[in-house]
């Protein structure tokens, strides 16, 4: 770990936007003494990744959380499993026994995680090619599922899009495009699933994965705002309405996570890790094994009796940007000195 004095984007291409940001910065460079000393910046496998001294109060813990063995006899179908988050939930599940069915666009990532993770698991890892935007592919690859393995007793609807977008720019199909993966495309597999499973009478738990925003909404990212709290009304209502079924249903809102999918299109120069990191009360980024290790619990039968759940996930970050007067914890000693004895000073109204 070596400290690092804040930079600026690295390329002419991204001028306009170092110059912007290295405002940002800078005033916080001023203001919060934000410098050298607070910002730690780890580097690994080519990557930057930006900590606070403090989070080492918070130290990953990234083992497997459940016994061995929770998971065997379990089918587990992973929408977007070939990558990032998917990949890490996978590897989990794997590990704890379950046969799982991963689904995405993209056969040859697929098939090349499955046999990473299966060999080193020794349990089964199918990938099965599926565009979730399209209701008949997806019944199509259920169809699969079911001759490969059966019907699944875990499905995580994992797959998303996004891009960090001025709405004033986003065509049409752009939106089209997120709010057809996010939201169609979790109700098409849910729905598909779902009658299936009614009409052989087989519980299963069912667990989304949206993202803080989906409460709050946030700008540049509207499509997929949208989307991801249409997929959390999804939930919470077939929790109510299928429970006589057997069936489950939580989500997770996870905070920022470092992976090449979300970063890529979130944070394109890495810019504003920084200052993200500078908001999330436990200094750091989550790590995927610790999603992991929460959907695996959460998808178990040690969560049976959780239905409804929506778990927020991020390291603190969501309630430190809620709170009005958050911002004062860059105020230092002295000036909270100078500032109590104004406030102490002051008589009347
Ligand atoms: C402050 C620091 C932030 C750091 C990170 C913060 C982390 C917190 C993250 C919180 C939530 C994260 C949520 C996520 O979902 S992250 C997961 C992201 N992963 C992916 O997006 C993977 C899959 N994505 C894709 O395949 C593509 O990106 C896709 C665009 C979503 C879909 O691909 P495809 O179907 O091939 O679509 P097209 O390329 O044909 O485009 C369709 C449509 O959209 C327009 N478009 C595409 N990109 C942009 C862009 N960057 N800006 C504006 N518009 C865009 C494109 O032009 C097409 O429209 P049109 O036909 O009108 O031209
Ligand atoms: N990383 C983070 O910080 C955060 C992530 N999240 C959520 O976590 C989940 C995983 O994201 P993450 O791992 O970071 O990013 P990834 O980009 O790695 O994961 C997205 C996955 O979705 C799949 N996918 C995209 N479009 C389709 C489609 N039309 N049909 C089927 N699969 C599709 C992709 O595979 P393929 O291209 O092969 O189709 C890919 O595997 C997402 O729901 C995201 O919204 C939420 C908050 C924070």
């Amino acid at each position: 770990m070596v400290p690092v004095s804040v930079g600026q984007a690295g390329n002419v291409s991204g001028l306009l936007l170092s110059l912007i940001l290295s405002e940002q910065v800078q005033n916080r460079t001023d203001s919060v003494d934000f410098g050298p000393s607070q910002l730690w910046c780890h580097r690994f496998a080519g990557l930057r990744s930006y900590a606070t001294p403090h989070s080492q109060f918070f130290a990953p813990s990234e083992g497997i959380m459940l016994p061995a063995g929770s998971y065997n006899n379990k089918v587990a179908f992973i929408t977007g499993g070939g990558t990032g988050l998917g990949r890490a939930m996978t590897g989990v599940l794997s590990q704890l026994g379950a046969q799982c069915v991963i689904a995405s666009r993209k056969l040859e990532v697929l098939q090349q995680t499955a046999t990473e993770i299966s060999s080193q698991t020794g349990n089964k890892v199918h990938a099965v090619q599926c565009d979730v935007r399209d209701p008949q592919a997806v019944s199509r690859c259920v169809d699969q599922m079911v001759e490969l393995t059966g019907l699944p007793d875990v499905i995580i609807n994992n797959a998303a899009g996004n891009f960090i977008c001025p709405s004033e720019r986003l065509s049409a199909n752009g939106w089209k495009s997120i709010t057809d993966i996010v939201l169609n495309g979790t109700a098409f597999v849910t729905l598909e699933l779902g009658k299936r499973l009614i009409q052989n009478q087989k519980g299963a738990s069912f667990l989304a994965i949206t993202t803080i925003y989906a409460e709050s909404g946030s700008g540049f990212v509207v499509p997929s705002a949208s989307a991801k709290a249409g997929v959390e009304a999804l939930y919470k209502s077939l929790a109510a309405e299928w429970g006589r079924y057997g069936h489950r249903f939580n989500i997770i809102q996870p905070g920022p996570i470092r992976t090449k999918g979300a970063f890529s299109r979130l944070d394109p120069t890495g810019t504003f890790e920084k200052s993200m990191i500078g908001r999330i009360p436990t200094g750091r980024l989550g790590k995927p094994a610790e999603l992991a290790n929460l959907a695996a619990y959460l998808s178990s039968d040690y969560a049976s009796w959780m239905s409804g759940a929506v778990i927020r996930f991020d390291g603190g970050e969501y309630v430190s940007m809620a709170g009005e007067f958050n911002e004062l914890r860059k105020v230092t000693d002295d000036q909270w000195k100078m500032l109590e004895t104004m406030i102490r000073s002051t008589k009347g109204s």
